[in-house]
C-alpha cells in the first residue's frame, strides 16, 4: 500500500522533483552552500567572488560545447520538437553570458585570459567533456543539463529573496541566474527531463540519477573552490 502511495506520488510530481526530495540534504548543500550564504547575508569576501567569476567564466566557455553535444542528441533522438527549442533557447542566451562576464570581469580588473583553472574547475570540465560522447544516453545527458542549470538557479534566488542582505555590486549577478525567466527556462528543461524519465529504462532511470548526484557533488566542490576550501 505504501509502496503504490510512493508510486502515484512520483507520478503526480515527476521523477526529478522525487528525486530532489530524496536528496534534499546534499542538493540544499549546493544550493544553500556558505559560499551563497555569505552573498546572501553580505559577508562574501571580494576575493572570493573574484575567484568564483574568473572560474566560473572558463567554466561557461566548456559548457558551450557540452549544451551544444546535449541540442545534437535532441536532434537526432527526440521526436519533440519543444526539447529542440528550449535547448537552442539556452544556447543562445550562453552568448549573451559569455559577454556578461567579460564585461563583469572588466569591473573586477580580472584578465580573464590569465586564468588558470583550479582542480574543481577542471574535473567539473572532465565531467561534461565525458558527457558529450556520443556513447551517453540523451535523457542521461538532458538531466545533467537541467541539474547544472537549476542548482545556479535556486542558490541565486536564494541570495535576492526578501530579507536577504546581498551587497548592491553583486545583485546583478544574483539576478542574472536567481530571476524568473531563467526560474522559468529551468522549469521547460525539467519538464523535458520528466518526460524522458517516464519512457526510459530501470537502467537509464538509475544512471540519470546517479548523474543528477554527481553534478549536485560537482556543483558544491565548484563552490568550494571560489571559498579557498
Ligand atoms: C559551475 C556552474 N554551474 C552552472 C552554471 C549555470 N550555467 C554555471 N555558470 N557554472
Amino acid at each position: 500500500m505504501q509502496a503504490m502511495a510512493h508510486v502515484d506520488e512520483m507520478k503526480k510530481i515527476g521523477m526529478t522533483e522525487a528525486w530532489l526530495r530524496k536528496h534534499r540534504p546534499v542538493y540544499n548543500a549546493a544550493t544553500k552552500h556558505p559560499f551563497i550564504r555569505s552573498i546572501r547575508d553580505g559577508t562574501v569576501q571580494i576575493h572570493s567572488f573574484k575567484t568564483w567569476l574568473a572560474q566560473d567564466y572558463l567554466f561557461v566557455r566548456e559548457f558551450v560545447p557540452f549544451v551544444a553535444s546535449v541540442l545534437i542528441k535532441a536532434c537526432k533522438q527526440s521526436h519533440d520538437n519543444d526539447d529542440v527549442e528550449v535547448i537552442l533557447g539556452g544556447i543562445a542566451s550562453l552568448k549573451d553570458e559569455i559577454s556578461w562576464f567579460k564585461r563583469e570581469a572588466n569591473k573586477w580588473d580580472i584578465q580573464l585570459s590569465e586564468v588558470i583553472p583550479q582542480t574543481a574547475n577542471k574535473n567539473y570540465c572532465r565531467l561534461l567533456e565525458s558527457l558529450m560522447s556520443p556513447e551517453v544516453d540523451y535523457t542521461v545527458a538532458l538531466t545533467a543539463f537541467w541539474a547544472i542549470e537549476v542548482v545556479y538557479q535556486e542558490s541565486f534566488a536564494h541570495c535576492i529573496e526578501e530579507g536577504s542582505k546581498t551587497p548592491p555590486e553583486l545583485k546583478e549577478t544574483c539576478e542574472r541566474w536567481g530571476n524568473e525567466g531563467f526560474g522559468q527556462y529551468c522549469k521547460s528543461l525539467q519538464k523535458l527531463v520528466d518526460q524522458r524519465l517516464q519512457k526510459a529504462s530501470d537502467d537509464e532511470l538509475k544512471k540519470a540519477e546517479v548523474m543528477l548526484l554527481s553534478i549536485i557533488e560537482h556543483e558544491i566542490e565548484f563552490w568550494n573552490m571560489s571559498r579557498g576550501n
